[in-house]
Formats: C-alpha cells, sequence, structure tokens
C-alpha cells in the first residue's frame, strides 16, 4: 500500500482529518513523566495511546528528540506506534533539504532508520534534493510550500519575475510538486491553517495533492476555515487530494496533572469533531 493509499485509508477508518502532532517539551511534561528521554518516550507513547483511534496520522517533529539526545526513543517510538495503531500512517516532520548525496542519506534516516511513511522537506535547494526520497515509492513527501509563521512571507510570498505568469513563490512551489516534480505521485504540500486563503489558492493549483497543514491550536488557526480552504471532496472525492490538519501543543498539554490522557484525548476528540463538521458548511 502506497502512502496516498495509508492515508485514505485512516481518513475512512477514524473518520478523521486530524494529525496528532508529536512535539515533546520535557519541561511541560505533566506529573508522573520523567523530564529526561525516557519520559519522551512514554509520554508520547501515552498520546499515541489515547488518540490512535482519532488520528488520520501522527507527526512526530525530529528536533523535539535530537534536541534531547531521545534517536533511540524516536525509533522505538515508532515501531511502538504501529502496534498501537498500525493502520495510521506516520509523518516525520524533519523539514530536510540538502544536495543530492546528502539527501540520499537523510532520505535513509527517515525511511530506514526511522521507518516514517512520509517526512517534510525544504524544496528551496531545488528538485535534486527532493529526488532521492522519491526513490523510496511507496512513501510520501510533503514540501514547504505556504508555511504557517509570519516569517514565511519574507520569501514564499515574493514575486517571481523569471518565471512565466510572475507567480508567488508558494504558488511555484505548488506548480512544480503538482507538475513535474510529482514523478510517482509521492508528494504533497505544507501550508499554514493561519493561511487560509493561500491554502485556497494551493488546492487550485494542486487539486489532487494531500496538503499537510499545521497551526490550528497553538497558532490560532481556523479549523473551520482550513477545511472549507483545502477539502474539496465528499465520499466520492477520491479525485481530490485529502487534507491532514494537524495540532500540536493543544492536544499534547492539555492538561499538566495525571489527567493529561483524558484530556489530550477531549482536545484531539473536539478538533477532529470541528475538522469534521466543517465539511457540512
Ligand atoms: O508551516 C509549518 C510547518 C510545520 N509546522 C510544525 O507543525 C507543528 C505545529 O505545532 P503546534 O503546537 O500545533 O503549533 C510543529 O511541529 C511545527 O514544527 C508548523 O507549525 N508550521
Amino acid at each position: 500500500m502506497n502512502f496516498l493509499e495509508q492515508l485514505r485509508q485512516a481518513e475512512s477508518l477514524n473518520q478523521s482529518m486530524l494529525c496528532v502532532g508529536l512535539d515533546p517539551e520535557p519541561t511541560r511534561f505533566p506529573t508522573g513523566i520523567t523530564r529526561d528521554a525516557e519520559g519522551i518516550f512514554d509520554f508520547c507513547v501515552a498520546i499515541v495511546e489515547a488518540t490512535a483511534d482519532l488520528a488520520m496520522a501522527f507527526k512526530p517533529q525530529i528536533a523535539y528528540f535530537a534536541a534531547h539526545r531521545a534517536e533511540p526513543q524516536l525509533e522505538r517510538l515508532m515501531r511502538r506506534m504501529r502496534e498501537i495503531a498500525p493502520k495510521v500512517p506516520i509523518i516525520l516532520d524533519a523539514k530536510r533539504g540538502d544536495i543530492g548525496s546528502t539527501a540520499e542519506q537523510y532520505a535513509k534516516e527517515a525511511f530506514e532508520r526511522y521507518e516514517a511513511d512520509a517526512v517534510t522537506l525544504s524544496p528551496f535547494m531545488g528538485f535534486d534534493s527532493v529526488a532521492p526520497y522519491l526513490q523510496y515509492k511507496n512513501k510520501g513527501a510533503f514540501l514547504l510550500c505556504r508555511t504557517s509563521n509570519p516569517g514565511g512571507d519574507d520569501l514564499q510570498n515574493q514575486r517571481l519575475a523569471s518565471v512565466d505568469g510572475q507567480p508567488l513563490l508558494y504558488e511555484h512551489v505548488a506548480r512544480l510538486a503538482a507538475g513535474p516534480w510529482n514523478l510517482n505521485g509521492q508528494l504533497g504540500l505544507v501550508v499554514g491553517a493561519t493561511y487560509p486563503q493561500e491554502i485556497e489558492r494551493v488546492r487550485e493549483l494542486a487539486a489532487t495533492l494531500p496538503l499537510l497543514i499545521p497551526g490550528v491550536g497553538a497558532q490560532g488557526g481556523d479549523a473551520a476555515a482550513t477545511v472549507k480552504a483545502g477539502w474539496r471532496g465528499d465520499a466520492a472525492g477520491a479525485t481530490t487530494g485529502p487534507v491532514i490538519v494537524n495540532s500540536s501543543r493543544a492536544i499534547l498539554y492539555a492538561s499538566s496533572g495525571t489527567d493529561f490522557r483524558d484530556a489530550a484525548r477531549a482536545a484531539a476528540q473536539a478538533t477532529r469533531a470541528a475538522l469534521h463538521a466543517a465539511r457540512m458548511i
């Protein structure tokens, strides 16, 4: 089964467009979880167990593991997630981007060491920096397109005078990902929930690509506006790309007490319901 099929399966199984982000920050851990690498593992397992039937995907952010020397714990977590939620794909948020020979190593890290189903990439070093990931035919790769942070404007909203029609940079990335770069149908795009108009524009340019949309919850993006802008499907809507809406901190840190599992589950349920309800609007 390829990554797109995995996404469709999880969306239908869990009736969900929610991606639960795993950004474990030890200083924010609830009572009873140790603030070290083993605590990172325990905390993430607890969150995955609490949300396994609510998620369309999980998205561990590699920096939160690497910063705390918890790469072995991330490897173990990836295996444990397969046991807890075998049908929920895992997107490794690594935002890699480098020359081809180095990208080959990063691809190996993501897909062989961590066994992720998909990875996030920066496209700004060009196609040869993306190509090594496409050698892994069943895996997916999400290119940063219009990111959720305010600084995304600095480059992504600049016009490219040298390209036909003078598109904005993020529009050009969307066209490349939907067209000549998408050799085997493995690409998706990252678009911030904080910019619904741009989500709409990206959906126009890349109708069938999966969109990974971070920015609801802690960053204040609106769930309903996000779905309205990016989701075009219905039950027969397999021709339009899936929408995968990420929330990390709002779920992970819904409570700092011993009830954190229940609180995370409740927050995930509320976000999943808000996303689902927005399909009807
Ligand atoms: O444009 C982007 C791309 C990636 N992210 C990542 O998503 C999560 C968001 O976390 P929240 O706690 O839900 O704000 C985090 O891992 C970012 O690195 C993003 O926010 N924006």
